[in-house]
């Protein structure tokens, strides 16, 4: 049973070199935690009592400005950070894509990194033997798979940690905004897997701006602000108040027609 329970949780970040003028620009500004400064040093407040309680199917999306706390959140359960204050429990396997990079190695090939970063992810080695070709066509990179990672392109190292990720079997994934930034036209190859990766992970927890992509994965979502959880619940209703539109109104035709051949995703995400 997967499940992801998170009680009054806080994570600080004690600043222990902050700049005392540069410390007021910041507490001036709009976006990021709160900077504490009743000790001798700063503590910026990147979560504030959060409570979350997420179950075998939730597939949420993480909204905020810069510095809300999505990312810390994310860390927070993959048990990257431990709470401050308050506790956490999280039970499944994790699959944590925070940075589609991590984890390759540029000096080995093309082949040895599929298999790194498959164990990375959380995969056995037999399992990635199993996927290793179909990974490795989904690339289109050819030879290159047997040069050393060094010798590619940006580009070409996005579609091989792509083609890996969505090659997993997570019983949690926990995606950063990252993945929504490669290449377009190769991300639209993607989404099919994308989507396959999402329907066989159990829990789904997705800090991403893009309303195509939020709608296509995801069916609530969680709205930061400041640390703390401003608003949770459906997809819909939450991009509704946080960015002032209905995400439904602005999607791509690419989009409409994907999630008109999923009724299951729209519908959820409809209510
Ligand atoms: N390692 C760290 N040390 C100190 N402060 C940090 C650290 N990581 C995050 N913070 C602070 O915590 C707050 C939340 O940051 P976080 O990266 O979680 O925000 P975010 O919502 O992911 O932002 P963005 O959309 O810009 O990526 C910010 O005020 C940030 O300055």
């Amino acid at each position: 049973m997967v499940s992801i329970d998170v009680w009054n949780a806080s994570v600080d970040f004690p600043i222990f070199d902050a700049k005392s003028r540069s410390l007021k620009k910041l507490a001036l500004g709009k976006v990021g935690g709160k900077i504490g400064s009743e000790g001798r040093v700063p503590i910026i407040e990147a979560l504030h009592d959060i409570n979350i309680s997420l179950r075998h199917g939730d597939r949420v999306g993480l909204v905020g400005h810069n510095g809300a706390g999505k990312s810390t959140l994310l860390r927070l359960l993959a048990g990257i950070y431990e709470p401050t204050r308050g506790s956490s429990r999280i039970q499944g396997k994790i699959a944590p894509v925070f940075d589609l990079g991590v984890g390759m190695d540029p000096e080995i090939s093309g082949y040895e990194n599929i298999m790194i970063r498959g164990l990375f992810l959380g995969m056995t080695r037999k399992e990635m033997e199993k996927r290793v070709d179909d990974i490795a066509e989904f690339t289109e990179l050819g030879d290159y798979l047997s040069m050393p990672l060094r010798t590619y392109s940006t580009g070409m190292r996005v579609r091989l940690a792509l083609g890996v990720v969505t090659s997993i079997d997570p019983e949690i994934l926990l995606l950063d905004e990252g993945i929504g930034a490669v290449d377009a036209a190769f991300l639209s190859k993607a989404r099919d897997r994308l989507n396959d990766l999402v329907k066989r992970s159990g829990i789904l927890v997705f800090a991403n701006h893009s309303d195509d992509m939020l709608v296509e994965l995801c069916n609530t979502a969680i709205w930061m602000d400041e640390g703390r959880v401003k608003m949770h619940g459906s997809l819909r209703e939450v991009v509704k108040s946080y960015k002032g539109r209905d995400p439904y109104e602005h999607l791509s035709p690419e989009t409409l027609e994907r999630i008109g051949q999923s009724p299951v995703l729209s519908g959820n995400g409809g209510e």
